[in-house]
């Protein structure tokens, strides 16, 4: 390995809300308004500590912490059918498409981890279905039977990691991309590295997990991670 690449990447794992799709501000809006219903807010710090994880899982947390007189299965149903009517717009974020496709034309096996579920999955790839098609396989924590417990666990990362092709690669051969800090935790207590993508406005004591930090999926340097370089055919 020369002295500039930091590990010698054979798999990549993509998180998908806030990383891949631009639906971060979906969840924060539809969540603010039902929570200013009560009469309370969704404070940043709150939001960090549901990024990522399973919906049930958040709804526990921010029921929990604001003492909200309302039942995890009753925030569930609206909230869902509120994000639902907005998803199908989702947008994939700067640098996403041409590093995926990058990724895919050299034959680099790529897989989605997230903790969204599959129904809402299939909404947010409504314009994007040739996209999601060049991952190797998908991972819903959100409703996979194998998934017992979402980030900040490493079980979603490993089981993604099992699904490939063939052997699974030891954890230092993978790399993860997330926005979140329980997704930066997970992927650090599987091992992996992680290059982290975070919101502007979250704190640095958030991103100390992550192997990289960067603004912008646009920002990677692909041969840090042994991965071929965009000039490369
Ligand atoms: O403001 C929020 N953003 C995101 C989530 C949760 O994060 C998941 C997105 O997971 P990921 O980042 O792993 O794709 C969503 O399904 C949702 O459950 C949340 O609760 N609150």
């Amino acid at each position: 390995m020369s002295a500039n690449v930091k590990a010698n990447i054979t798999h990549v794992i993509f998180d998908m809300d806030g990383l891949l799709l631009d639906t971060e501000k979906i969840y924060e809006q539809v969540y603010r308004g039902l929570i200013e219903k009560y009469g309370k807010t969704y404070p940043f710090e709150l939001k960090v500590n549901c990024m990522g994880r399973k919906a049930s899982e958040a709804a526990k947390v921010i029921i929990d912490h604001l003492s909200l007189p309302i039942s995890i299965e009753e925030w569930l149903e609206v909230s869902q059918k509120a994000v639902l009517e907005k998803f199908a717009d989702a947008k994939l974020l700067p640098g996403v498409d041409k590093l995926i496709r990058h990724l895919h034309k050299h034959a680099i096996p790529i897989a989605v981890a997230t903790g969204s579920s599959s129904t809402n999955l299939k909404v947010k790839a409504t314009h994007h279905g040739e996209f999601f098609s060049l991952f190797h396989h998908i991972l819903c924590s959100g409703d996979d039977p194998e998934v017992k417990r979402g980030k900040p666990n490493p079980d979603i990362f490993q089981i993604a990691a099992s699904r490939f092709n063939g052997e699974t690669p030891s954890p230092e051969k993978v790399l993860v991309f997330e926005d979140s800090f329980l997704g930066v935790e997970a992927a650090k207590a599987a091992g992996m590295h992680c290059v982290m993508v975070p919101d502007t406005r979250l704190d640095r004591k958030y991103t100390k997990s992550a192997t990289v930090v960067l603004d912008s999926i646009e920002d990677l340097c692909l041969t840090d991670w042994g991965l071929p370089s965009f000039t490369d055919t």
